[in-house]
């Protein structure tokens, strides 16, 4: 069976600069989605135009937008960059100049050039589940989440807080606190396996 070897990671937009190239019907959709999971993600767009959905999502963001063509040196200072121009060439371009710069690229819809995907992404209070096919079914990506969403829990949060809460009062060193921790969490993965079966 093939296996998905990309590697999640949870980034902190707030402290990282992300570059938008382009400003059309792509550029919105990943802008919309960044800004949903990240709404305090600091986003630079560059494009010579902006579609009016655009301009709404940016004022409630971090979003600065510059009207321009892209020009290399306006990837100064961004960590990453995701190039969405209906230009291959264009896109290509941003491509091979943030790869000089060691910069990490996603060419929207185009994964060869792509060194990360964006995935669906689930939030609830603190928990957040990120999903990817592999770049294989962005659709079964969406279906994904919007499965997800419906069945994790509004209170899975509540669970999250308790137990920070609990671990402080804990007594103890490090691996007593991760067994006490363990034992008191058994039963939630118990019980959700005996309902699964039950339910088979
Ligand atoms: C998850 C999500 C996140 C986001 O966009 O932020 C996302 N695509 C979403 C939706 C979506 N995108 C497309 C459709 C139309 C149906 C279809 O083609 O399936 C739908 C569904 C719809 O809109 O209903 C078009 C499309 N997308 C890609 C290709 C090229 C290809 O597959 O080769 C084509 C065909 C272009 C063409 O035909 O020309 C490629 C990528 N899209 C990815 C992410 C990355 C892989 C993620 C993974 O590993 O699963 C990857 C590789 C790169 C990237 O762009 O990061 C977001 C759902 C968010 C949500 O709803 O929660
Ligand atoms: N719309 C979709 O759902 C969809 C799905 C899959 C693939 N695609 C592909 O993705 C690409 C983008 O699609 P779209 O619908 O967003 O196109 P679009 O025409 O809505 O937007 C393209 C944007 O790129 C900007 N642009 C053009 N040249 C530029 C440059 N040199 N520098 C900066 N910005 C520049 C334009 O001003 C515009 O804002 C196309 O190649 C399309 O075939 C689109």
């Amino acid at each position: 069976m093939e296996r998905n070897n990309l590697y999640p990671i949870f980034l902190k937009t707030s402290q990282l600069n992300v570059l938008i190239v382009g400003g059309g019907n792509v550029a919105e959709e990943k802008l919309g989605f960044l800004l949903k999971s990240s709404p305090d993600a600091n986003v630079t767009m560059v494009s010579p135009m902006f579609r009016a959905g655009t301009l709404t999502l940016a004022e409630k963001g971090q979003v600065k937008l510059i009207e321009s063509k892209y020009k290399k040196r306006f990837l100064k200072g961004h960590h990453i960059v995701i190039a969405t121009t209906d230009v291959p060439e264009v896109n290509i371009k941003v491509h091979k100049h943030c790869r000089k710069r060691s910069i990490l690229i996603n060419v929207a819809d185009n994964p060869p050039y792509c060194d990360f995907y964006m995935g669906g992404i689930v939030t609830k209070g603190n928990v957040k589940v990120a999903i990817s096919t592999n770049g294989k079914s962005p659709t079964t990506a969406k279906r994904l989440r919007q499965f997800f969403e419906d069945v994790i829990p509004e209170n899975v949060d509540d669970l999250v807080k308790n137990l920070n809460e609990y671990r402080k009062t804990i007594k103890g060193d490090f691996e007593q606190k991760v067994e006490t921790l363990n034992e008191f969490t058994k039963g939630l993965i118990e019980t959700s396996a005996i309902k699964s079966n039950q339910e088979e």
